[in-house]
Order: structure tokens, then sequence, then C-alpha cells
């Protein structure tokens, strides 16, 4: 397969968004519309409109994301569309917002690499520097899992992109996320300790409001939300159990319910022993790579699986987006009703019977699945590329895939669940506790990390402290934004562009 064959896909890919479970996630425009906002949601919306660069946070089900899904809207009036950036730190958050991943929307694909490096990749991506030099406001959805050293080198590149003093360049910045769930991966580039973007140089400095929003929407029992708040700070008590409990089965649950787990390797187990209970043929699509051997290896850790089995009635997912505004975007969930012989023979790379698996969508929609491309450049070349039909079987999925989901009915065996905020994003995304089936309970996997813990205190303090101050608003004013402490980091990162283009051997990995 030429470079000629991937050239459409590539440019495709740089456009990376992504859409989970856009079902339970979007929310029609009618519907936002009717929305009563609350008095801290009212808040933030004037906020906005006023140019103020605003934190919002609150625990899971709060109207987070609906929420920004409004402010874009008043965003782009007041900064025009062209203006305004969307992104979240996750695919399937992003297209959730009918935005991008904040890596591709930074220039430098999924890699943490150190400040430099990351520089020198926008830099030399004219199409990123545009991005940086246009954007008036970014709005960041799922803060949580982007790290402190990211927040940080993603504030000093704008301001050396924009070539202004200002902090974040003078972005209205518009950050959204609960802390209590998913946590950053830990980042090899950084030897401070700093984990969280709340630990970031730059935080406080970033915003002029932090909001908490406090009314939970997704859920309308008051008890089932008093223990989620509980799970939330890792707290759980001997009652909390017993209900946990009636959750528990050891019946399988039907395979139209998704099963989470934190784990790759329970993943792929369950799907496997799903597709092989189904008794019907199977069709093995491998993925065709080409290209710079080392640089074929990294596509070996990107989304696209080696080896990809499929057949009749096997539940799957979308891993790329097709088509968003039709929905068929990553994270699209369906069933796979057959096979249709390929046109051309383009297929026979990938599956010696060159058959194109058909998927019947949940949404409806029943469509011919075709291969595409993942490519990683360098220096505006395509060095390595892979071909495979876009999906993933879904029985089973993975938690990092869950965040910012609102789902009826969910499976999940906690038994091997690691990490903090883990079994807190599990079981806040059901809106009752009758969609939830849980095996492997434990409750010593129920905790929250003591930075977030503190973090969220000193939270509520100044929350407290500014009750006082503001006649009861949850608002927090924020000092005005300064430029002095980032003087001194912009000097010793400066660098300019001519030199770094001539030293730069840059290359971009981007899906
Ligand atoms: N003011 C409101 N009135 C009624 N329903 C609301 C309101 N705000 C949000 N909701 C509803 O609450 C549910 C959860 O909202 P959303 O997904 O935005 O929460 P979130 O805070 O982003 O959650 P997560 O942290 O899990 O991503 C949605 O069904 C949404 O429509």
């Amino acid at each position: 397969m030429g470079l000629e064959f991937f050239r459409d896909a590539i440019a495709g890919c740089r456009n990376f968004s992504t859409n989970t479970y856009s079902i339970c996630k979007t929310m029609k425009k009618s519907c936002e519309s009717t929305i009563n906002w609350t008095k801290e949601q009212n808040d933030v919306l004037n906020h906005v409109r006023g140019g103020l660069s605003v934190f919002i946070t609150g625990s899971a089900g709060t109207g987070k994301s609906v929420l920004l899904k409004t402010i874009i809207n008043v965003l782009k009036k007041v900064h025009g569309s062209s203006g305004v950036f969307v992104t979240a730190s996750t695919g399937v958050a992003a297209c959730a917002l009918n935005g991008r991943t904040l890596h591709s929307f930074a220039g430098f694909g999924i890699r943490n690499d150190e400040y430099g490096t990351l520089l020198d990749r926008v830099i030399m991506s004219s199409c990123a520097c545009e991005r940086w030099r246009q954007v008036k406001a970014l709005v960041i959805d799922e803060i949580s899992v982007i790290s402190a050293n990211m927040f940080d080198n993603l504030e000093s590149i704008a301001r050396e992109i924009r070539g202004s003093k200002e902090i974040w360049g003078g972005i209205q910045l518009i950050v959204s996320g609960d802390f209590f769930q998913l946590s950053p991966v830990p980042d090899k580039c950084n030897s401070s300790g700093k984990e969280f973007a709340f630990e970031a140089n730059c935080w406080d400095a970033s915003f002029d409001m932090l909001v908490e929003l406090t009314k939970v929407f997704r859920q309308s029992d008051a008890g089932q939300i008093e223990l989620l708040q509980r799970t939330r700070k890792g707290i759980i008590y001997p009652e909390d159990m017993q209900i946990l409990e009636q959750c528990c089965s050891s019946n399988e649950p039907d395979s139209s319910v998704v099963s989470f787990y934190p784990r790759n390797e329970d993943v792929n187990k369950v799907n496997e022993e799903r597709i092989k209970s189904l008794g019907e043929k199977v069709v093995v699509y491998k993925a065709a790579d080409g290209g710079v051997d080392n640089q074929r290896e990294e596509l070996k850790q990107g989304i696209a699986p080696d080896q990809l089995e499929l057949c009749k009635g096997a539940r799957v997912m979308l891993i790329k987006n097709l088509n968003v505004r039709r929905n068929l975007c990553n994270g699209a969930t369906g069933t796979v009703t057959g096979f249709v012989e390929a046109e051309d023979k383009d297929v026979i790379h990938l599956c010696p019977d060159n058959l194109l698996p058909v998927v019947k969508f949940d949404s409806g929609q029943e469509m011919v699945i075709e291969p595409q491309v993942w490519g990683i450049s360098e220096e505006g070349s395509t060095v390595a590329w892979r071909s495979q039909i876009p999906l993933h079987l879904a029985w089973a999925q993975s938690v990092h895939k869950s965040q910012g989901m609102t789902l009826h009915r969910l499976h999940t065996d906690l038994s091997r669940s690691f990490g903090y905020g883990m079994v807190y994003v599990i079981l806040s995304r059901v809106r009752s506790l009758k969609g939830l089936h849980l095996s492997g309970l434990n409750p010593s996997m129920i905790k929250a990390h003591p930075k977030v813990l503190r973090f969220y205190e000193r939270f509520a303090g100044e929350e407290e402290q500014c009750k006082e101050d503001k006649n009861n608003s949850k608002i927090l004013g924020r000092s005005d934004k300064s430029n002095v402490a980032f003087g001194e980091k912009k000097q010793a990162r400066a660098r300019t562009e001519k030199n770094t283009i001539e030293a730069l051997k840059a290359r971009f990995l981007f899906f």
C-alpha cells in the first residue's frame, strides 16, 4: 500500500476527535435549551460571558459537561467560532463535546516529552502554531488526567507561540473536571513529584474563578447520592457495603450490558470468551503495517489492535470517527450483523477472505466498516502507518473509557481494580443502583488520593471564606492574573523559532 493511499485518511487522523456512548452523553440542543440552570451554573455562564477564565469542578453528574456545551455556544458568540477551541484530555470526552483531544489541539500527539521537545514539535507544525495563535478561548474537559507537568508545559507553549507575557498568552481558559475521578498517568518526564494539574506552577494564576457545582443530577435517589459522595472521598460505611452487596451477583449480565474492567488483560479475556461462545465463523483482521521499523513499533502502542476477531453477533465499538455528525464516532457501540465482500482487493492485506464487517449501531444506523489508517509523520512526511478495521470488541471495556458517561446498566468486576477514584467512577456512571451489576466488591479499593482530599478541603475552606465575603456566592474570586511569576520561566525556555527548526528532528505521532 503506497503513501498515496493513506494521504486522505491521515489528514483525517490529524483532526482526531472521538465520541463514546454519545447516545447517553450527547445532549440534543432542544434538551439543553430547556435545562433550568442552577444558580451555580448560571453564575458560571455569566462569568464566562464576561471573559473570565474559570475552573469548573463538582462530583460526577453535577452537570459539568452539559454546562460546558452551553459555555461553548456562549464563547462562540463572544469570540466567534474560529476563536474557540474545544478539547478534552481523552478522545471519549472530546468527541462528546464535538471537540478534539488536548494533545492533538496542542500539536504534539499523545507523547509526554519534556518541554523543549514538545515546543519543537509545535513549532514544526504550522497548523498547530496557527491554532495556538488563533485561539481566544480554550476549553479543556476531564482535566483530572492531565498532569501538573503537562499543564505547565501547555501554558508555557501558549505564551511562547503567541509571543505574549500574559498567563496562557491571554487565552480565556475554561477547564472542567473532578480530581476525585481518574488520575493522571505517571509522567516519566516529571521529577518534581507533582502529579495533578492543580499542583502545576501556573494553576492558581490560570483562573479568575474556581467553581464547584454541588447539585447532582445523574442520580435522583438521595441515599445513592450520599453513598456516592462518601465513595468519592474514599469513605465507606458498613451500611454502604450492605447496599453495594445487594448489587452483587454471580449471574452473568446479559450481553448488551457493557462490562468495565480496570485492566486491559481482563477486558481482552472477557471479549475473547464472549466471541467464542457465539459459535459463529470468526473473521480475522490482521493490521497491515508499513514504514520504518522502529516507528512501526510505536504504532503497536496505539489504538488499532494487531489482530481483530469478529463474527456475526459480536458487540463492537468504533475506535475512530467515521462521521461525527451522524454520531458514528469513536466509542459508538453496535453489533456485527454480517460481512460483505470488499469491492476492491485492499482488504486482502488485512483479511484473506476480503470481507468487510457490517455493523448495526445502537443508534439504529447500519453500515459497512472500511479499513482506516493511523500514521506517524516525521518532518512532514509519513514514515510509518497501520491499516486496520476501526473496531474493538465491546462486551468488555476499560474503566478509563467510562469517565464522563451516563449509563442505564453496567457490570464491573472490582476485584482487580487499582488506582484512586476508579471505584467511584464506575459507581457514579449509573442513574440507579438497580442498573449496577457488581462482582469482586472489596472496600479497600474505595480510596481517594490524599492530595486530592487536601485540594478539595482547601477549596471548601476558600469557598466558605468567599461566601462570607461575597454574599453567599459559591464562586471563588481570585486575585488578578499575574505575569510576574512567569517571567523567569519564560526566559529559561525561550528559543527562537528559526534556531529550533534548524536543530530539530521532530516527529509527530497522530491518531
Ligand atoms: N441544571 C440541570 N437541570 C437538570 N438536569 C441537569 C442539569 N445540569 C445537568 N443535568 C443533567 O445531569 C446529567 C449529568 O450531567 P453531566 O454528564 O454533564 O455531568 P458531569 O458533571 O459532566 O459528570 P461526569 O463528571 O461524570 O462527567 C445529565 O443527564 C444532564 O442533562
